[in-house]
C-alpha cells in the first residue's frame, strides 16, 4: 500500500512525456467524461488473479509469455488479427509448458495496444512536416494533415475496439478454440511444412497420446475445464494517461485500492519511466501488475528507485522488469542490475524483450529486426540469470501468427528483398507465426536445461 496519497488525476501535476498536443483540450475532456461512464473492460478479481500467477513466475514456478502486435489498428478489427495472435500464443505456450513442466501465464499485447511512443515528434516527407503517427488512439498513420492531427474521439474508438477484441478473446479462450484436443488445428499452412511446424506436430502427437490416456482414466474436455479452456490476460503500454485515468476504477475489495480497468497488466515504456514523471505517478497508484521496460542506460540505482516507487510493499507479482538492451549488451549490462535487485530482496519478475534493442533499417528502407539477434538476446538473458542464481521469468515479444515478412532470418530465411512482400505492421516489425514458434522452441530448450541443472 502506498503511503503517499494518490488519486487517478495526480499525474497531471507531473511532467508527462510522449503526450500528443491536442488542439482542442475541451474536446478531450468531454470524451474522457464519457469514458468515465463506461463499464470497466476487466474486473479487479482478474487483476488479483494475475498478480498471484506472476508471483509464481517470480518464484520460478511458472513462466510469463507476453506478446502481440507492436500497435493494434482500427483497420484490422475483423477478428482475424486477434485470433491469429491468440492462436500462436497458444502454440508457444504449449511448447513452453511441455518443456518447463510449469504453467505458462499468457498475456497478450492486445485489446488496447493503441498508443505508441516515438523517437521524433514530427516526420518530414518531400519537404512536408507533420506530427508523427502515435498509434490509432491518437492519430492516423496516413501522411496527411487530417490524419496526423490528434483526435480525441479516437479514445472512444479505442475503447470500443478493445471491448470488441476482448469479447472475442474471451470467447476463444472459453468456447472450445483453446481445447487441447485442437492442438493440430492451431497450425497454419505456412508453418506446417517448416522444421518448427514439424517439431510442433510431433509434440502435439505426444500430447495427443497423453490426452487419450487421460480420457481412458475419465478426464475429458467435458469434465475437465483445464483441458478445454485457458486464461488469457490483456496488456498494453500505459502511455496515453487521459485514457488510463478515465478508465481507472475503485477496486471492489477492502483496502480502497484503485485499478486500471483498461487492461489486466499495464507497462511503462523505456521513454516514459522517469522517476519524477507523470507515467510513474499514474502507475504507482493502481493495483494491477505493472511492467517497466529497462533499456541499456538504466543503472542499478535507477532500477531500485523504480521498484521503490512502484512496489514499496515489496509484493511478488506486482512488478515485471522487462529488459530490452540489444544483443551483445546483456552479458555486461544485466548482471549489475540483477545483483542489485536480488541483493535488495526485491521479488520481481524478470522478463526479456529481445525486440526493442534490436531494431535496424534494411538496405531498402524497412524497419526490421534480425531473428539471430533476437535469439542471441534471449540466450544471453537466460545465461545471465543462470549465472546469478536468479529466475529468467518471461518473454515479451512483438509477434503475430500471420505470415508477415517484417523481421529478417528465421527458418524461412527472410532477407531484405522479402520485407516488402507482406510488411503490414502499423509501427515496428513483428515475428511471424513461424519465427514465433521457432523462438518458443529455443526458449523451451533453455527452460529444459534449467530444469536439468
Ligand atoms: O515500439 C516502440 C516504439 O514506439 C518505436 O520503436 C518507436 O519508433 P521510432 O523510433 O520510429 O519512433
Ligand atoms: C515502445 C515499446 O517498447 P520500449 O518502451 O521498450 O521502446 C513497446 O514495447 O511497444
Amino acid at each position: 500500500m502506498n503511503v503517499t496519497p494518490w488519486h487517478p488525476t495526480l499525474w497531471r501535476q507531473k511532467p508527462a512525456r510522449q503526450m500528443p498536443a491536442y488542439p482542442d483540450p475541451a474536446r478531450l475532456d468531454a470524451v474522457c467524461a464519457q469514458l468515465k461512464q463506461f463499464p470497466p473492460l476487466i474486473f479487479d478479481g482478474e487483476v488479483r488473479a494475475l498478480r498471484q500467477q506472476l508471483a509464481e513466475v517470480a518464484a520460478g514456478r511458472a513462466f510469463l509469455l507476453q506478446g502481440g502486435d507492436c500497435a493494434e489498428s482500427f483497420d484490422t478489427l475483423d477478428g482475424e488479427s486477434a485470433r491469429e495472435t491468440f492462436r500462436v500464443m497458444l502454440q508457444m505456450a504449449v511448447v513452453l509448458t511441455y518443456a518447463a513442466a510449469r504453467p505458462v501465464v499468457k498475456v497478450g499485447r492486445i485489446a488496447g495496444q493503441y498508443a505508441k511512443p516515438r523517437s521524433a515528434d514530427t516526420e518530414t516527407q518531400a519537404g512536408v512536416t507533420l506530427p508523427s503517427y502515435r498509434g490509432d488512439i491518437v492519430n492516423g498513420a496516413a501522411f496527411t494533415p487530417q490524419d496526423r492531427a490528434p483526435q480525441p474521439e479516437r479514445l472512444l474508438r479505442a475503447y470500443s475496439a478493445s471491448a470488441a477484441t476482448l469479447n472475442l478473446l474471451r470467447a476463444l479462450a472459453q468456447g472450445g478454440f483453446a481445447d487441447l484436443h485442437q492442438l493440430h488445428a492451431w497450425t497454419t499452412d505456412f508453418v506446417r511444412a517448416s522444421p518448427q511446424g514439424q517439431r510442433y506436430a510431433e509434440l502435439a502427437g505426444r500430447i495427443g497420446e497423453t490426452l487419450a490416456f487421460m480420457a481412458a482414466c475419465g478426464f475429458t474436455s467435458d469434465n475437465t475445464p483445464q483441458l478445454r479452456e485457458v486464461t488469457f490476460y490483456t496488456s498494453h503500454e500505459a502511455l496515453l494517461l487521459p485514457y488510463e485515468e478515465a478508465l481507472t476504477r475503485p477496486g471492489e475489495g477492502a483496502g480502497g485500492d484503485w485499478f486500471g480497468a483498461s487492461a489486466h497488466m499495464l507497462w511503462l515504456g523505456e521513454r516514459t519511466r522517469q522517476l519524477d514523471g507523470a507515467h510513474i505517478d499514474y502507475l504507482r497508484g493502481i493495483a494491477n501488475p505493472v511492467g517497466v521496460k529497462i533499456g541499456p542506460t538504466a543503472t542499478p540505482a535507477d532500477v531500485l528507485a523504480l521498484l521503490e516507487a512502484l512496489d514499496p510493499a515489496r509484493e511478488a507479482g506486482r512488478v515485471v522488469l522487462i529488459t530490452r538492451m540489444g544483443a551483445g549488451k546483456l552479458p555486461t549490462l544485466l548482471p549489475p542490475l540483477v545483483r542489485a535487485v536480488r541483493d535488495a530482496g526485491r521479488p520481481v519478475v524478470w522478463s526479456c524483450d529481445p525486440m526493442h534493442g534490436n531494431t535496424v533499417t534494411s538496405a531498402n528502407g524497412y524497419k526490421t529486426r534480425d531473428f539471430a539477434n533476437v535469439v542471441q538476446e534471449v540466450r544471453e538473458f537466460f545465461a545471465v540469470h543462470a549465472a546469478e542464481g536468479t529466475v529468467a521469468g518471461g518473454l515479451h515479444v512483438e509477434l503475430t501468427g500471420q505470415d508477415v515478412t517484417e523481421c529478417r532470418g528465421g527458418g524461412q530465411n527472410l532477407g531484405d528483398a522479402q520485407l516488402q512482400e507482406r510488411y503490414t505492421t502499423a509501427c515496428d516489425p513483428r515475428l511471424n507465426g513461424s519465427q514465433s514458434l521457432e523462438l518458443a522452441f529455443l526458449v523451451a530448450d533453455l527452460l529444459k536445461q534449467r530444469r536439468g541443472q
